[in-house]
């Protein structure tokens, strides 16, 4: 039997047809990216999900080098049509799985320039880069590359905390760090970006008037209380505009019950309903790239924050707009 055939006859026109779970069993097979092929197989795709296992930046619970594996193995679930929005992702976009690349654990600094490189290699001018971390230290090469085509870059940054604090113990480069080198090298769009999930303690009050300068509008968890969905994802489509939009959304945005499998974990966050819920609603706007980061899987339970990362990268697909 093809490891590819589509089976389901809507499937049939796309390259990328993920296995059918029909023919052969979710748990059997590949483990690519919701069963996708592997870069190799379909070197013509538009999309490229990719791993980057790299948690040397990190600050508490360390393990999200084990994010990338995990989210795959979380998104053997995923299904081919998205209706939500009505749409066959794996279709609309053609996708491939690129596996990981290999990063020096010991060194940040040139694991940076490596992500740099080979985010470069792997899209080109051409594809749009879907990378699964990986710790959040990872936004900051990944932004590079996306200046290196865009200009300034509107920043869509889902995350329970600010990342835009100064350094740790004398280190400029972690991943509560990524947005403020970012700003500094002007990387960041300052009329454009957004914070969403922001919770929790922080250093001095000062932090947020700081990443505000950087450039950053805020919603945070709390105003999920209060205010309605629709009108949040109003508040953020007006901000990301008609934009080139880079989406980073860090797992642990969602509340801990959502997402227990992650680094530094906040009490009060968004539910993983609304998180794919926002992600549906940026549908019609730029966006260019997106990452998924600090899923560490040893502190999972069942697989919670594994699947909803899958899923969350499932939504995002389904709102990328016509491949170039
Ligand atoms: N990027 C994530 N997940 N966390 C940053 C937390 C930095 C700190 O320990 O204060
Ligand atoms: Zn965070
Ligand atoms: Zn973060």
């Amino acid at each position: 039997m093809s490891t590819h055939d589509p089976g389901i006859p809507e499937q049939r026109t796309s390259p990328s047809a993920p296995i059918d779970a029909t023919v052969v069993p979710r748990y059997a097979g590949d483990g690519t990216f919701a069963r996708l092929p592997r870069l190799d197989q379909l070197p013509e795709a538009d999309t490229v999900v990719w791993g980057v296992p790299f948690d040397s930046g990190v600050s508490y619970r360390p393990g999200a080098r084990f994010g990338p594996q995990h989210v795959r193995q979380s998104s053997r679930l995923l299904r081919p049509y998205n209706p939500a929005l009505e749409v066959l992702p794996f279709s609309a976009r053609t996708v491939a799985d690129a596996g990981d690349i290999g990063v020096n654990p010991f060194d940040i600094e040139e694991a940076i320039g490596t992500v740099e490189t080979a985010a470069r290699d792997l899209a080109g001018t051409r594809r749009t880069l879907l990378t699964i971390g990986g710790d959040h230290t990872i936004a900051l090469p990944l932004l590079r590359f996306q200046h290196s085509l865009h200009g300034p870059i509107a920043v869509l940054h889902f995350d329970a905390h600010l990342d835009t604090w100064d350094t740790y113990f004398g280190a400029p480069y972690t991943h509560g760090t990524p947005f403020r080198r970012a700003a500094e090298e002007g990387l960041i769009d300052h009329a454009h970006s957004m914070h969403v999930g922001l919770r929790g303690s922080l250093y001095d009050r000062l932090d947020l008037q700081e990443s505000e300068r950087m450039g950053f509008a805020a919603i945070h968890a709390r105003d999920f209380i209060r205010h309605p969905l629709d009108e949040l994802i109003e508040r953020i489509r007006a901000r990301l505009g008609d934009r080139p939009v880079y989406v980073s959304i860090d797992i642990d945005v969602l509340d801990p019950a959502h997402a227990p499998g992650t680094g530094t974990p906040e009490p009060g966050g968004l539910t993983s309903r609304e998180l794919l819920e926002i992600i549906r609603g940026l549908a019609g706007l730029n966006v260019v790239g997106a990452d998924f980061v600090e899923v560490s899987p040893a502190y999972d339970h069942a697989e919670l924050t594994g699947l909803a990362a899958a899923h969350a990268v499932y939504e995002l697909i389904s709102i990328l707009p016509p491949a170039r």
